[in-house]
């Protein structure tokens, strides 16, 4: 024993007195004199230490009770219900050039022996001369996990998985993060030649079935290969008429976890009697395609075969690519069923106001959808039907980049365990995110569950839209920050999808690029951007609903000498657009563009509603708003020879109500 500061040797415990560095020493238990323990509860009731991991985990109870079952299904036993789930994943897993699907196994097979999963299927083997390598390996799956049993894998076995300080699961995507548009793929086929947009514009490059078929091969053989796959099944559409089943197929956790946050999430018996998908996700992200493939221009292709219900994902591990490519599926559904599809945020009042934010990406949809005062239903896909309005997903899809808990609280807050952390930058010792760190990329996210916002509104559905918002972050300043519109005006803004962002954030980029993209989400409808306007007018007319565009980029001047309007501005005019009170403002019109701009908004300064105001320099305000008027101009060329609506009256507004100059 060593000797103290003061060359004694301490004394034993309970003899009272001052201990080392002069803390007062431990007092052991009276009862226990003469005994070393060190509590006084039971011992464990284990032998071993395999005994005592044993104990820790229990089976997870069946859902429904074997027995006294009630219902259509209580025909089927646990084990037929189990036994027929593993048919339909070695179904879905089947490669076409052999005659049967693989073996699946459900369980990690890192830990066979302590998962009481384990259950074969019973596959009928049929006895074939040219058996290959790959038909005697058995598939295990692990079937809708757990986020907590996500993050153990992710932290095992993916890269640059790691827990953060507030219990987030911080993820990589590789070499893509972000969508790869020019990459994706649609076959055309006898129904979706005359069904869908194709040729310029269109978000639709071709492929043959045969090549759809070469990739599908290609992403099946890769995910039979591994040690283990993914399966997520869940639902799209919380409006329950019109919910379509997904399976998701991928190799990593992160992707799972990532649609268990973003699809809606069965309930366990909702699971039980899932039966079989009606659309499948195919995701082998790791693997590329092979270049040599007709049609491939790039190692990635993500392809659409609306026949078969089926995508597939090869080269690019960006997580965002399955839930927009599921959107783009919708896009093609819905409308089928006179359910319009809509790339926009969407938010309800306390009085059953219903909002709908349309923007491109970082337009800000999900940061003012995500409201303190409101209800959120969605941040990014919605449909509106003949009852209303429904959220397509179960989770939002923030971005982070300088993300602050003062400005976005609820997004904050929402960044905790299960939430999905995409390419942040963190400290190594304390796992402290740093939001305005671009170092992997600027496009960071979080991908959360819809409940994670105290104020979600579940099951995430509403009636129709008072007002429909259309968000254009307008990198040259001209635009006003707010403006109301005619229902031609709202059909020519939505048909142009406008938004200017800075390219990046290098020095020298003094120039905005302008962006045009139909429906405010031109990368993922399906039919031509005039079907989708023509349901929009007829909903917003039967309904009465307002159209405003709000302008949530520069103000003072265009990118490098102006400065992004303040979100708390951007919030203010909100507020009155749902509130009611700006409709009831007074109003003057624009040039050029012909917008109506509010005079005053509360919580506004005036001056800077008209943005001619806050530019220094006039003569370069009207050189770039004529300039961007110029840009809309011909943009909307390529839609001028297109009927909106039944008659010719809709579509001369909607020509007339573009800018004039
Ligand atoms: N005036 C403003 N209005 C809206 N967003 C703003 C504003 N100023 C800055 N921002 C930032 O712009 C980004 C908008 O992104 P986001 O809401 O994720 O867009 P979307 O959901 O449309 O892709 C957020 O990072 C937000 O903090
Ligand atoms: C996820 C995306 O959407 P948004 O930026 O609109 O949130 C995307 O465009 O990849
Ligand atoms: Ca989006
Ligand atoms: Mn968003």
């Amino acid at each position: 024993m060593a000797a103290n500061g003061n060359g004694r040797v301490p004394t034993a415990p309970g003899a009272g007195g001052v201990g080392r560095n002069g803390l007062a020493k431990i007092q052991t238990n009276k009862k226990a004199e003469g005994v070393c323990h060190d509590d006084s509860t039971p011992p464990v009731k284990a032998q071993t230490i395999d005994e005592l991991h044993s104990l820790q985990m229990k089976k997870s109870a069946p859902t429904t009770p074997i027995d006294g079952m009630k219902g259509p299904f209580a025909a089927f036993s646990e084990d037929e219900r189990s036994k027929q789930q593993l048919q339909s994943i070695s179904a879905s897993l089947a490669s076409l050039t052999r005659e049967t699907g693989p073996k699946v196994v459900k369980g990690d097979p890192a830990r066979q022996s302590e998962t009481p999963r384990v259950s074969h299927v019973s596959h009928e083997i049929t006895p074939t001369i040219s058996v290959s390598d790959s038909s005697l390996k058995f598939t295990h799956v692990l079937y809708n996990l757990s986020p907590a049993e996500l993050y153990e894998q992710a932290i095992k076995y993916e890269k640059g998985s790691f827990i953060t300080s507030s219990g987030a699961l911080a993820t990589l995507s590789g070499a893509k993060t972000g969508r790869s548009p020019k990459d994706k793929r649609v076959v055309r086929d006898k129904t979706t030649e005359d069904d869908l947009w194709w040729g310029k514009g269109s978000p639709n490059i071709e492929m043959d079935e045969h090549t759809f078929m070469v990739n599908r091969e290609r992403a099946v053989d890769y995910l039979n290969s591994l040690d283990k796959v993914f399966i997520n099944d869940q639902f799209l559409n919380w409006d329950p008429e019109n919910r379509i089943k997904v399976r998701i197929v991928s190799a990593r956790a992160y992707h799972s976890l990532f649609m268990h946050n973003m699809c809606i999430r069965p309930t366990p018996e909702e699971l039980e009697n899932f039966g079989t998908p009606d659309f499948t996700i195919y995701n082998a992200g790791q693997f590329p395609c092979n270049r040599y493939t007709h049609y491939m221009t790039s190692s990635t292709s993500i392809d659409l075969n609306l026949a078969r219900r089926e995508m597939v994902i090869l080269g690019t591990q960006y997580a965002g690519e399955m839930k927009k490519g599921l959107f783009s599926v919708m896009h093609y559904l819905m409308p089928k069923r006179q359910i319009l599809s809509l790339h926009s945020g969407c938010n309800m009042g306390k009085d059953g106001d219903v909002a709908l934010f349309f923007g491109l990406s970082g337009t800000g949809k999900t940061t003012l959808s995500t409201d303190h005062n409101r209800y959120l239903i969605g941040d990014d896909e919605h449909c509106w039907g003949d009852n209303g309005v429904s959220n397509i997903e179960g989770g939002c899809y923030a971005k982070c980049i300088d993300l602050s808990r003062e400005k976005e609280p609820d997004i904050w807050n929402a960044i905790k365990f299960g939430t999905v952390l995409e390419n942040v930058v963190f400290d190594e010792h304390t796992r402290e995110v740093d939001y305005s760190d671009k170092s992997v990329t600027e496009n960071t996210r979080a991908a959360y569950p819809i409940e994670y916002i105290p104020n979600a509104k579940i099951p995430c559905v509403g009636p129709h839209p008072k007002n429909v918002i259309l968000l254009a972050c307008d990198a040259f300043g001209v635009l006003p920050p707010v403006s109301k519109l005619s229902l031609a005006q709202t059909m020519y803004h939505f048909i142009s999808g406008y938004t200017a962002l800075v390219a990046g954030t290098e020095d020298g980029i003094k120039e905005p690029q302008a962006t045009f993209s139909a429906c405010f989400g031109a990368a993922f409808i399906m039919m031509h951007p005039t079907k989708y306007a023509a349901m929009l007018a007829a909903k917003m007319e039967q309904h009465g609903a307002t159209g405003w565009l709000v302008n949530t980029g520069w103000s003072g001047g265009r990118y490098g000498s102006g400065s992004r309007i303040k979100l708390a501005y951007t919030r203010k005019i909100i507020d009155a657009i749902h509130s009611g009170s700006l409709l009831k403002a007074n109003y003057k019109k624009t040039e050029v563009f012909g917008l109506q701009i509010p005079t005053e908004v509360e919580g506004v300064p005036s001056e800077i509603l008209e943005p001619m105001n806050t530019w220094s320099d006039k003569k370069a305000y009207k050189e770039t708003l004529l300039k961007l008027a110029g840009l809309f101009k011909t943009n909307f060329q390529g839609f001028v020879a297109h009927k909106i609506g039944k008659d010719d009256k809709l579509t001369d507004e909607i020509l007339a109500a573009g800018p004039v100059f």
